[in-house]
């Protein structure tokens, strides 16, 4: 049902990698990804590096909060992101950091390019997320490469406006599903991703589902060291509807689960309209429309 992709095939342009590509981007709008340059043992650490951060008490927490900033940088507390108008805001935790640009550089007043917001603890936190956010990039570029093949285009076409990319990547924590949590309550509710594509890790735990065409839900787990990918709005925009963003949703269950989604978005200056259309669609207007929609501190 979701495709499972061989990242090395992929690369080789591999026939039967190139299809199964084709069939996760224009069906499902998910797959599987395993054989990439991020090794289990590497996510587990970041996991854990996670892990040790959502741990502390939320006074301690609370000292990241990015309800204090104009942005979305550092913790984002239980109940301050509604991604469904339909649902009430999501139960789960999360933290969020993106690029780092030097200190002169004038983007970084633009909240797409905010300047992270680390903890101190635990100590290692900013050194073993930001090589993680170096390294999933990579990769995730090299997914974006494969697909741009798959469907027929060269495979250098997405390169240019990844320079400056207004990359995302988050720490989400879900709890065990909470005793009070009603029909309209969820780890994280129904929701498509904003940007091109999410590469995402997960602890092995499963949690995740997807919507399938024709209604009724996909569960899709990955252990570290495999990683689920999807396709986002601008993608689906970008590539006039051939490419899919398919709504996926997390309830939540007995047990804790982290994930950690990378959200690969291009430069803020990116056209993401059709191409050969005569439209203008900025990418940094479309994700801090989004942002403005569902993070409850950034609501007008
Ligand atoms: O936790 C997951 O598996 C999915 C998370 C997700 O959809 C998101 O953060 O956008
Ligand atoms: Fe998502």
């Amino acid at each position: 049902m979701i495709p499972s992709v061989d990242l090395e095939a992929l690369s080789a342009g591999e026939p039967a990698a190139l299809d199964a590509m084709r069939d996760a981007a224009t069906g499902v709008g998910f797959a599987t990804v395993y054989n990439t340059a991020l090794s289990g043992a590497r996510v587990r650490e970041v996991i854990e590096t996670y892990r040790a951060f959502f741990k502390l008490s939320d006074t301690k927490k609370r000292a990241y909060d990015m309800a204090r900033t104009g942005a979305n940088r550092g913790w984002g507390a239980p109940g301050s992101e509604q991604v469904d108008p339909d649902a009430n805001p999501d139960y789960k935790q999360y933290f969020d950091s993106g690029i780092e640009l030097p200190e002169v550089d004038p983007r970084r007043t633009m909240s797409v390019y905010a300047p992270n917001f680390w903890p101190a603890n635990p100590d290692q936190f900013a050194k073993v997320i930001r090589a993680y956010y170096d390294d999933a990039r990579v990769v995730a570029l090299e997914v974006l490469r494969g697909l741009s093949e798959a469907v027929g285009a060269p495979r250098d076409a997405f390169d240019a406006a990844f320079g400056t990319p207004m990359a995302l990547l988050r720490g989400n924590y879900y709890p065990k599903r909470p005793d009070w949590a009603g029909a309209k309550d969820f780890g994280i509710a129904t929701h498509t991703d904003y940007g091109c594509l999410t590469l995402l890790a997960t602890d092995g735990s499963p949690g995740l589902e997807v919507r399938k065409r024709g209604g009724g839900w996909i569960p899709v787990s990955a252990e570290p060291g495999t990683f689920v990918i999807n396709f986002g709005e601008m993608m689906e925009v970008w590539t006039d509807g051939l490419v899919r963003a398919t709504p996926h949703r997390v309830v939540g269950g007995v047990n804790e689960r982290i994930s950690v989604p990378l959200f690969f978005n291009p430069a803020h200056n990116t056209n993401v309209a059709p191409r050969g259309s005569e439209k203008v669609i900025l990418a940094g207007e479309h994700l801090a429309a989004r942002f403005g929609e569902t993070y409850l501190h950034l609501k007008k």
